[in-house]
C-alpha cells in the first residue's frame, strides 16, 4: 500500500545544538535503511521549509504506523498521511 506522508519538523528552539544533531544523525541513519528496503521510496525536502513529502509502500496501515513512530525525530513532527491509490491516466507500470 502507497502513502503520501507529510512532515514538519519542529525542533525546540532550546534543544541542544549536538542533542539536535545525534538525533538528525540517527533520523538519517534510519530513513536511509528504509529507503534501501524499498519502504521509504520517495523522500523530497519541501523548498524554503524543514519539511519533506514522502512515499512510503508498507504493507498495511499498521506497518506505516510502526515504521513512522519510530522516527528518531517522531517527537518532534507534525505528520500528515494520506492513502494512494493508482490513477488511471498514469503510465508506470510500477504504480499500485
Ligand atoms: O529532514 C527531514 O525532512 C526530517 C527527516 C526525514 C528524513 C530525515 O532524514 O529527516
Amino acid at each position: 500500500m502507497l502513502f503520501k506522508v507529510e512532515m514538519k519538523v519542529n525542533l525546540p528552539h532550546d534543544m541542544p545544538a549536538e542533542v539536535a544533531a545525534e538525533i538528525k544523525a540517527r533520523e538519517k541513519a534510519y530513513a536511509q535503511e528504509l529507503q534501501t528496503q524499498g519502504k521509504w521510496r520517495h523522500l523530497w525536502r519541501v523548498a524554503g521549509s524543514y519539511a519533506n513529502v514522502s512515499i512510503f509502500d508498507v504493507a498495511d496501515n499498521a506497518e506505516l504506523q510502526d515504521l513512522i513512530s519510530n522516527l528518531p525525530l517522531f517527537p518532534y513532527m507534525d505528520i500528515q498521511v494520506a492513502p494512494l491509490c493508482r490513477h488511471p491516466s498514469s503510465i508506470h507500470q510500477d504504480d499500485r
